[in-house]
């Protein structure tokens, strides 16, 4: 199993190219399944959950080819993926992919909207929590599906098609909201999506779905109209800018120091998190290229965070921040408020020396003067990356173990900071 050992202590300067995001490449590779013609799909990472999605398409009969780099294209530029399900030979997800990765249970929308039946497995993912389905198949119900749950499976069935409605989120589900406005694409009549998500993401698909023939306004507020149509057709789409990725190394730079541009970078993505890295101290310019982050000789000041759904603090940056805030001036307070359970860095990070109490779901760090490098071990994605901001801050060694959650998210993760002067380096095996 490959592990990342870093010595800490060293500025990070240069620039990091940011690359697509995987919570839109995912679900803008699922919404090809909604067409019998090709989406093209620009700027998709490379990440080992983009490799299992299309283990997961393949398996539905959808063919896809990565085309190579064009002349021209940055060093760090995304694939180019061309997906074709001109037809779809089986409707049926099956456990041992779906189980690997919660994002794939959304295969259920496009299948049930065009095929009208859809058998798949229920999820799973980032263990953050108990991350239940409930809403995407009341979304599925109220669009006219029958459902049922068999030996670990959702089975769903609309053999006249399904039939716009007005779906009512009781909370903003960010998954809730990409199932029902891939099914609506193709319902007869109007579906309005209310308390929708309005995380970049969804616009990003929104926006596709509308280039493949949807007719879909309103996406990136809490109200979504879908008139359905009765067909899609192909499309040509650039996946936008990881604001996750964004965020992580802004807050590397804020932690260990120095001057970084993150290339191709898009503020308005994350203004909550670049507000909040300003107050702990961190400069932070837009530029034509994106954004570029320093922190030079300050220290790093306390802040006081809760994590909200989109426009608010991102819960995918909150064990980020947390261990940059393990080296602040004083006491730091953040809220998860979205996952019951992602305080799993918690006990990761004290292996640094980090003094971290939880008290429900509020998390207190005392900032230290000084961590110290240590064996740690990735638990998930996010968490999996804030030992390896704690790392390039702490004095000698750490290896992190576990990485293959850092894969599932962080396209070159290693190469991306050593560029930048970091002491880091995958052992593989
Ligand atoms: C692949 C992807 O895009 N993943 C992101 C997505 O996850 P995901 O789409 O799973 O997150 P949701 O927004 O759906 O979940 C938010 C909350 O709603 C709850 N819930 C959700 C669905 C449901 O049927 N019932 C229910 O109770 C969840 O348990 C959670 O407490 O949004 C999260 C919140 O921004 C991010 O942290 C994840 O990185
Ligand atoms: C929690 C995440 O992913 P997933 O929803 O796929 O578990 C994430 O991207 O941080």
């Amino acid at each position: 199993m490959d592990r990342i050992r870093i010595i800490g202590g060293n500025e990070l300067r240069g620039t990091i190219p940011i690359s697509g995001a995987k919570n839109a490449a995912l679900p803008l590779m699922i919404a090809a399944l909604l067409t019998d013609e090709t989406l093209i799909l620009d700027n998709v990472p490379r990440l080992a959950d983009v490799a299992l999605l299309q283990r997961i398409l393949g398996n539905h009969g959808v063919d896809i080819m990565s085309a190579g780099k064009r002349p021209g294209d940055h060093e760090y530029q995304g694939q180019t993926l061309h997906i074709s399900a001109k037809t779809i030979v089986d409707t049926t997800a099956p456990y041992e992919l779906v189980s690997k990765m919660r994002a794939s249970f959304w295969v259920i929308a496009p299948l049930i909207a065009r095929m009208h039946e859809a058998k798949v497995s229920l999820p799973g993912g980032c263990a953050i929590g108990t991350r239940p389905v409930d809403l995407l198949i009341m979304a599925l119900e109220r669009l006219g599906a029958e459902i049922t749950i068999d030996g670990g499976y959702v089975i769903a069935k609309a053999p006249g098609g399904l039939k716009g409605a007005t779906i009512a989120f009781p909370k903003v589900t960010v998954s809730g909201t990409h199932v029902a406005l891939m099914a609506a694409t193709l319902a007869r009549g109007t579906t309005i999506i209310d308390n929708a998500a309005c995380e970049p993401e969804i616009v990003d698909v929104a926006d596709c779905l509308n280039k493949m023939g949807a007719k879909i306004t309103g996406a990136g507020t809490p109200r979504i109209t879908i008139e359905g149509v009765a067909k899609l057709h192909g499309a040509r789409h650039t996946v936008l800018p990881d604001r996750i990725e964004t965020g992580t190394y802004a807050m590397a730079v804020a932690m260990a120091g120095g001057e970084v541009q993150l290339s191709g970078a898009r503020p308005e993505l994350l203004q909550a998190a670049l507000d909040v890295l300003t107050a702990a101290g961190a400069t932070i310019t837009v530029n034509n290229d994106g954004i570029k982050i320093a922190r030079n000789g300050a220290g790093i000041s306390p802040v006081t965070v809760t994590t909200a759904p989109f426009p608010g603090f991102p819960t995918d940056l909150q064990a980020q921040l947390m261990a940059l805030m393990t080296r602040a001036k004083g006491a730091s307070h953040i809220t998860e408020t979205i996952f019951e359970n992602r305080f799993m860095h918690v006990q990761e990070l004290a292996r640094f020396g980090a003094k971290i109490s939880l008290d429900g779901e509020t998390a207190t760090i005392d900032g230290v003067s000084k961590l110290r490098g240590a064996p740690v071990m990735a638990t998930d994605l996010r968490a999996s990356v804030s030992l390896v901001i704690a790392a390039l801050a702490a004095e000698g060694e750490t290896m992190v173990n576990r990485i293959y959650h850092l894969d599932r998210g962080f396209e070159r993760l290693e190469e991306k900071l050593s560029a930048c002067g970091a002491n880091i380096e995958r052992i593989s095996g």
